[in-house]
């Protein structure tokens, strides 16, 4: 059976720590962010086209690369294990016989190798994505750097958003603040500054010093590809082409941080505009429905990807609930495009898009 999100939601609700839901479910400050992200996509309507003659579709799109079954990518979450006892492997190897991306958080409670290990178990091409938290200490960044590379992680997904964290009430509530015992970010075992051995776990640091000298740093000490999450401004996004980024992430993280920030929806249309098809623009936030995707995608997004919807999906049934959800996404993406009249993702176009009430008259 797919299972859709909002199933898997209830599920995951049900079975998981209230103190852990709660982490996973909440946003930054009064999660305006967070609730506007889905709101915005219901403000917007698809206008269908009719008698195209599409017979057949494909749904399956190109990215830096690598290829996806669909345009829904895994975004990066962190702490897998705390939803389910497979953790990351679950998350993993459902990515890859979805046929998508996983796009692997750096505070993920595996190690990186062994998430690329799982995916690759499942699929030899998977890719796997690495999402990187820049660290102060350059020595500590570039050991990570090497640790995605040597696991045969295809992208860096650096995380822009965040020079300090977003505050959670829910989490201050709960006093929510540090994984349970067993449980921790295993990249940042073993790191520079840290005694060998494995015991030691550095905590990952957000830093407001961040520029875009440590970007042009990363990119001079690595062959792959860098995309920018986290960016909501079209002068950054220009800023990012300027700079020979290779791709964006339109992002708020999910109403996790800055909670007076646009719905990513709303953001798209000027970073899409800034950007004038120089990188790939991924999107990020909200996205719960086959028409949510079209919508991004019409509105000039390359792929999107889900956050929550895969958390919900592990916590409700592991590895199975991961691969139902993406592929409830898949064929519900499939149907919003045929109901759209469109054969593949770029028969989306923007003039697709109207606001609800907009229309004529605004009669309806
Ligand atoms: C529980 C949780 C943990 C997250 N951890 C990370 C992380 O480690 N790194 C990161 O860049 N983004 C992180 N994010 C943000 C997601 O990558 C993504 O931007 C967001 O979840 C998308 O919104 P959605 O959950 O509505 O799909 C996290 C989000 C959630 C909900
Ligand atoms: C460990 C955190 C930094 C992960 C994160 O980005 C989040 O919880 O939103």
């Amino acid at each position: 059976m797919n299972r859709a999100p909002d199933d898997a939601h209830r599920h995951a609700r049900a079975l998981l720590d209230p103190v852990h839901y709660d982490y996973f479910a909440g946003g930054a400050g009064r999660e305006v962010a967070l609730d506007e992200n889905e709101r915005a996509f219901r403000r917007l309507a698809l206008l269908p086209r009719v008698l195209r003659g599409a017979a057949s579709r494909d749904t399956a799109v190109t990215l830096l690369g690598d290829r996806s079954r669909m345009p829904v990518l895994v975004a990066p979450t962190a702490f897998h294990r705390l939803a389910h006892p497979e953790g990351e492997l679950a998350t993993a190897r459902a990515a890859a016989a979805a046929g998508t991306v996983l796009i692997a958080s750096m505070a993920a409670t595996t190690a990186i190798g062994e998430i690329t290990a799982a995916a690759r178990s499942v699929r030899p091409e998977a890719a796997v994505w690495f999402q990187l938290y820049l660290q102060p200490e350059p020595e500590v960044t570039g050991a990570l750097v090497r640790r995605a590379e040597e696991a045969g992680c295809t992208a860096l997904v650096v995380t822009v958003d965040s020079p300090v964290r977003g505050r959670h009430g829910r989490d201050e509530r709960h006093g929510f603040h540090d994984l349970p015992p067993g449980l921790a970010a295993e990249n940042m075992r073993d790191l520079p500054g840290t005694a060998p051995g494995g015991a030691a776990v550095r905590p990952i640091a957000m830093s407001s010093a961040l520029s875009w000298e440590h970007v042009r740093r990363l990119r001079a000490t690595t062959p792959l590809p860098v995309l920018l999450k986290g960016v909501l401004h079209p002068e950054d996004a220009r800023r990012a082409v300027a700079e020979g980024v290779d791709g964006l992430v339109v992002s708020n993280h999910g109403g996790r941080q800055l909670d007076a920030a646009p719905a990513t929806v709303e953001a798209l249309p000027r970073i899409v505009e800034a950007v004038a098809g120089r990188l790939p623009v991924l999107l990020d936030g909200g996205v719960r429905t086959g028409c949510d995707v079209a919508v991004a995608l019409a509105l000039g997004a390359t792929a999107v990807a889900v956050g929550r919807p895969v958390v919900w999906g592990l916590a409700a049934d592991g590895e199975r609930g991961v691969r139902d959800v993406l592929e409830w996404f898949r064929s519900d993406f499939d149907q919003a495009l045929a109901l759209c009249g469109g054969a593949r993702p770029a028969d989306l176009t923007a003039d697709l898009v109207v606001r609800r009430g907009g229309v004529g008259s605004g009669a309806w």
